[in-house]
């Protein structure tokens, strides 16, 4: 049985980009820049090595070093939550006890991909990671690019352990995340994932969400759940309509990554381009990009000035 789980890891996590050098590579001062920049912002935590993170593109060594760097500068500022999902289990369950060794707080994984694998293998893929380390595990569930749907069924037969404290839902059906929860029970823990719809997440019963656009606007995201928590609805949707506008503006680059990273660059933080296959921004998007930055600069402005 879960007890207080809800309370001690529910909010606002930032799917946090990795950053790089000029040439691409791990830089890890410009890892714990960005890391520093979330601090005071009002979320609780970080989710490294994710989607938003291109774990997936990095190499085991350079996984460890982005990690190694969030440690050395955040440690028991935030919440560190580590993506550890890699193709082979192996590698995954080094990489959980790598987060272990360097004081991560939770871990998190999404299925290997690439093979289409039956239920019972991912079962045991994760089954591995939950049992190489005593760090609490969270499913990391996003369909639409691995291809797996976690069945209720799963869920549920997962959740009964101790140290599978909650699930990551990046699917878009409110349904299913609501099942989600209704399984896990009330202190099984669901982040929603689709930033567009965090409230309606938070409405059907999310504890908080992870998400990538939150990383060029936390404080909106911050904001918005405050407003859902006092019951402002209608206040948390005219915001989340206006996070929606700039999410759409975000979606029409190249990359989400590109656009993302180079707006954090118009504000000093440089974190290189995403890596390829992931596209960078390039020089005709620039003006829009500056565009993009003030308004998301003016409405963070708008939300944050003292009432
Ligand atoms: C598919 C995907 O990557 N989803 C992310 C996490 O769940 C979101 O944070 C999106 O990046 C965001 O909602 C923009 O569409
Ligand atoms: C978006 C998200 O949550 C991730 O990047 O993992």
């Amino acid at each position: 049985m879960h007890t207080d789980i809800v309370s001690k890891y529910k909010g606002i996590y930032i799917a946090m980009y990795s950053a790089y050098d000029e040439a691409g590579n791990v830089d890890k001062e410009r890892v714990k820049q960005l890391a520093r920049y979330y601090t005071g912002k009002g979320v609780k935590g970080l989710y490294v090595g994710g989607s938003s993170g291109e774990g997936i593109l990095q190499n085991e060594e350079e996984r460890k070093q982005v990690l190694e760097a969030v440690m050395e500068e955040v440690r028991g500022e935030l919440t560190i939550i580590v993506h550890v999902g890699a193709n082979s289990t192996r590698e995954s369950v080094e990489l959980a006890k790598h987060a272990e060794s360097h004081g991560a707080d939770i871990i998190s994984a999404v299925p290997s991909i690439y093979y289409r694998l039956p239920e019972a293998a991912v079962e045991t893929h994760w089954q591995h990671m939950i049992d190489s380390t005593n760090l609490p595990f969270i499913i990391y569930n996003i369909p639409q690019t691995t291809g797996f749907t976690l069945s209720t069924k799963l869920l549920a037969k997962l959740a009964a352990q101790d140290k599978v404290i909650g699930v990551k839902m990046s699917g878009e059906s409110t349904f299913e995340l609501q099942q989600y929860k209704e399984t896990g029970g009330e202190e099984f823990l669901v982040f929603n994932g689709p930033d567009e719809q965090f409230l309606a997440g938070r409405i059907m019963g999310a504890d908080g969400g992870i998400g990538g656009t939150y990383g060029v606007m936390p404080e909106l995201f911050v904001k918005l759940d405050y407003l859902f928590q006092e019951n402002k609805i209608e206040e948390a949707r005219m915001l989340q309509i206006k996070i929606n506008g700039i999410i759409k503006k975000l979606l029409s680059y190249p990359s989400l990554y590109g656009a993302c990273k180079h707006i954090l660059s118009l504000r000093g933080i440089e974190t290189g381009n995403p890596r390829l296959p992931m596209l960078p921004a390039s020089a005709e998007h620039h003006d829009s990009l500056a565009q993009l930055n003030r308004e998301i600069e003016e409405t963070v402005a708008l939300y944050t000035a003292k009432a």
